[in-house]
């Protein structure tokens, strides 16, 4: 086809994208996923269609990723974030409220992902074909063969309500299904290399934990760490939780989750999985299809395990 044709038609699929004809169909109608902003009405069209531009745009694919409950505090800047990542080569917005406003933002980047929002009840089923499905809010009836990064707190309760929502849809995965507990390694790291005077970049926990004996700055650390959550809550007045180190953390750990599927070796972080029932955090190796199992965990003494329990 002559460049010119091919730009015209690029044209008419953006145009239909940006003003789809179907636009009723989210005005009362009750089938799931009402779609809204850049969306066709078939899921599956739409990823090939999605995929087609992608690759064109960076001559290799990459991977799909979809992030639920994408207008929240926490849902934005993963968004900005995930675009931002030369992985992804897809993303899907979903939201309850505020998708157009979100997608239309991000699709401005200038970076080669292609980026479509739905303006979806995300109790439902969202798009199937995502490598990565990431969840501050709600949750999806089935991400068929997506890894899942559950961000949407009591992370210790939500993922076993997960776990029995995909065993419902017959798609559950125990070692596809992770809890984000990394903002809590974010902090530890912060925190830790505050009091030893290093560069919180330095992925050396065990190493530095020897330095802070004798027990008092152990302490100091373990509180400050548990006590994190409530610390931006006080400072904040009122007005919300933690939301864009949350949303640092939440791409720290999805970006592992890629290169571990892209087959990285060595790719491991922590997270709340499924293991011998729940109530564990151990460290997860990330595989070309899942996570691959604790490293963390075994190694942990006695009373760190009761910590956990
Ligand atoms: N795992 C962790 O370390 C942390 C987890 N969190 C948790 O993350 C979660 C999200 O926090 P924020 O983004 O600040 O909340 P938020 O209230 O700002 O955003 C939630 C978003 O999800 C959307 N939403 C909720 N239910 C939906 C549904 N059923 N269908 C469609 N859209 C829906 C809302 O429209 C909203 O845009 C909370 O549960 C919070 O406690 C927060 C900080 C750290
Ligand atoms: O309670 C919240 O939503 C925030 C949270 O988990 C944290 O900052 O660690």
């Amino acid at each position: 086809m002559q460049p010119n044709a091919e730009a015209s038609q690029r044209i008419a699929r953006i145009s239909a994208h940006l003003h789809p004809s179907g636009l009723q169909i989210f005005n009362g109608c009750s089938i799931f996923l009402k779609i809204l902003f850049n969306v066709c009405q078939d899921g599956g069209k739409l990823d090939a269609e999605s995929s087609k531009l992608s690759s064109k745009r960076r001559g290799a694919p990459g991977f799909k990723v979809a992030i639920l409950g994408t207008a929240g505090g926490i849902g934005q800047p993963p968004a900005l974030l995930m675009k931002m990542n030369p992985l992804v080569s897809v993303l899907h917005l979903y939201d309850g409220e505020n998708t157009p406003s979100v997608t239309a933002d991000i699709g401005h980047m200038d970076t080669s992902a292609v980026v479509r929002g739905f303006l979806a009840a995300i109790a439902g089923e969202c798009s199937t074909g995502m490598d990565l499905v990431i969840i501050p809010a709600g949750i999806s009836k089935c991400c068929p063969n997506a890894i899942v990064n559950l961000i949407s707190n009591p992370v210790n309760s939500t993922v076993p309500i997960a776990a029995e929502v995909f065993k419902k849809a017959g798609t559950y995965d125990p070692k596809r299904l992770l809890g984000v507990t990394m903002l809590d390694v974010v902090r530890a790291n912060t925190f830790m290399a505050e009091v030893l005077g290093l560069d919180p970049r330095e992925d050396s926990g065990p190493v530095k934990l020897p330095a802070l004996s004798p027990l008092k700055k152990l302490e100091y650390l373990t509180n400050r760490i548990q006590n994190g959550g409530t610390e931006v809550v006080e400072a904040k007045a009122g007005t919300g939780s933690a939301t864009l180190s949350m949303a640092y953390a939440a791409v720290k750990f999805a970006d592992a989750c890629l290169r571990g599927l892209r087959g990285d070796a060595g790719v491991a972080e922590c997270a709340f999985v499924a293991s011998q029932g729940w109530a564990r955090q151990g460290k997860e190796r990330v595989g070309r299809k899942h996570s691959e199992g604790y490293l963390l965990y075994q190694e942990m003494n006695n009373k760190r395990k009761r910590m956990l329990a």
